[in-house]
């Protein structure tokens, strides 16, 4: 099938690279033409692993990447996979979408037969009919059903995983209300289908679209219960980590997103919560359940640097004045250098508040935070890190930090917010945030 994807960011890139290798023509539509350089050279624009060695196979035959939006005539089906960020009062900033639909709509009215296009980033429910919709219809004029066919079809992949995520996905959620774009879609995804723990979801528009705020709403939800249990467990002196491990067996409420400490951060989750809840008030629900999830979301980088005070400066005495404070791990979860809404960066201001001296480490991070953070100083390991520090907090579970002893620090205090697995026996003080 000829496909196009418009905007080569995380999910496009991979999107494109995957479906390349499953067989398909492909081309990656991108403003940012170093994007497209790259791709073309057979390079990879983001780290993920398993996309480089595709790019590098598929680019020159069966994928490429280009600025203009024309190349989609010459394909069937267009995926949107541009950003969709979240405007200051948390609602849907859907600008970047509509620019986009615009070229694509213009680039469609020269095209004599039909397209579909699919909407794959994540938005909320009534955006792919009632805004792309209208824009397509308005710049191609053609009406959506006439030879122009609209289709939803959110994606589920982690960063860290995406190719794998992509490929080998627990399900495929299809939102259409034209059966040939449906089908359009299951000749597609067919090797994919083919798996047996892959489900396909074949839906509405408005459902498919809020199957994608559920997942993650649900996923957010289920680490700021882990993380309220995880502060009670720990006022009653119990260890939150036995508790839930115990709690993950029942089948109903699997062991995985169990992990408690210093919560959820990332390019999607916060953004993605920020849009159900607006969304939510603007259809006048108020959503008591998602604010409180956010609050005890928020409230955690906060318990962490106040544990941490205690053990520096001694209880009664609270300050971390003057005191320096090594912060292990600075992207918002091991495996990918992305520090968008990193839970570390709100350690580090909390950090700064208080006075803090702050020297920071992370395997591939440093250089995402380095501009945004003068005053903090960068060690190139995490024994560096660690030297003349007064105390250390984790903030990302690398596994790389399970080795550390933790010498040369001026007092060794460690916090732990992601319970990374620490010899007690060498320290002066230990303690989790939620056990
Ligand atoms: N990053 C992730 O792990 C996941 C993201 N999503 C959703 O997918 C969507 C895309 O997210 P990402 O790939 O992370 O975004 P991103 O920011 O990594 O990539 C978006 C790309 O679109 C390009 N772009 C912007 N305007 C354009 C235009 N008018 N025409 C062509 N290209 C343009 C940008 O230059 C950028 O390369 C969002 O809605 C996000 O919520 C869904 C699942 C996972
Ligand atoms: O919509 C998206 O973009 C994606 O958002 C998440 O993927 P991702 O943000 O890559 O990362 P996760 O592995 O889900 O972790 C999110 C945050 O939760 C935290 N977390 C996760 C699990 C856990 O047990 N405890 C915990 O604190 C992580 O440290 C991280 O900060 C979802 O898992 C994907 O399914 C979804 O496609």
């Amino acid at each position: 099938m000829h496909v196009s994807i418009v905007g080569s960011g995380y999910v496009g890139t991979t999107v494109a690279a995957c479906l390349a290798d499953l067989g398909h023509e492909v081309v990656n539509v991108e403003i940012d033409e170093e994007i497209v350089e790259t791709i073309n050279a057979g390079e990879a624009p983001i780290h993920e692993s398993g996309l480089e060695e595709r790019i590098a196979e598929h680019a020159g035959a069966n994928l490429r990447a280009t600025t203009d939006y024309d190349a989609v005539r010459e394909t069937d089906v267009t995926f949107l996979c541009l950003p969709t960020p979240q405007a200051d009062d948390g609602s849907l900033d859907l600008a970047i979408m509509q620019a986009g639909a615009e070229s694509l709509g213009r680039a469609l009215a020269a095209k004599d037969s039909d397209h579909l296009v699919v909407v794959k980033s994540t938005v909320l429910p009534g955006t792919t009919e009632d805004v792309v919709g209208r824009v397509l219809e308005d710049h191609a004029g053609t009406r959506v059903g006439d030879g122009l066919e609209l289709a939803m079809n959110p994606e589920f992949l982690r960063m860290g995983t995406a190719v794998e995520d992509f490929l080998e996905p627990d399900k495929v959620v299809v939102g259409a209300t034209n059966e040939e774009a449906r089908a359009t879609l299951r000749e597609l995804y067919a090797p994919i289908l083919e798996r047996e723990d892959t489900d396909l979801v074949e839906t509405d528009i408005r459902e498919a679209e809020l199957i994608k705020y559920a997942n993650n709403a649900f996923l957010a939800s289920k680490v700021s219960l882990v993380n309220e249990l995880g502060n009670i467990a720990k006022a009653y002196g119990a260890d939150a980590y036995e508790v839930l491990e115990a709690v993950g067996l029942d089948d109903r409420i699997s062991a995985q997103f169990m992990r408690s400490g210093l919560g959820w951060g990332g390019s999607c989750f916060p953004k993605d919560v920020a849009a159900l809840r607006a969304g939510a008030r603007e259809q006048e629900y108020e959503p008591e359940l998602l604010d409180a999830v956010v609050a005890v979301n928020d409230a955690q980088p906060r318990r962490l640097v106040d544990l941490l005070e205690k053990h520096v400066s001694g209880e009664g005495d609270e300050s971390l004045e003057g005191s320096r404070i090594a912060v292990l791990g600075l992207s918002f979860k091991p495996g990918t250098d992305d520090v968008r809404k990193s839970r570390a960066l709100d350690v580090i201001d909390t950090l700064h508040e208080r006075d803090a001296t702050v020297v920071a480490y992370d395997p591939v991070a440093v250089e995402n935070v380095r501009s945004e953070y003068p005053t903090v100083e960068f060690a190139g390991s995490a024994s560096d890190a660690l030297e003349g520090a007064d105390g250390a907090v984790v903030a990302t579970d690398w596994p790389e930090f399970d080795e550390l002893s933790f010498e040369g620090m001026a007092q060794r205090i460690v916090v732990d917010g992601r319970r990374i697995d620490v010899d007690e026996s060498t320290l002066d003080a230990y303690e989790g945030l939620t056990w």
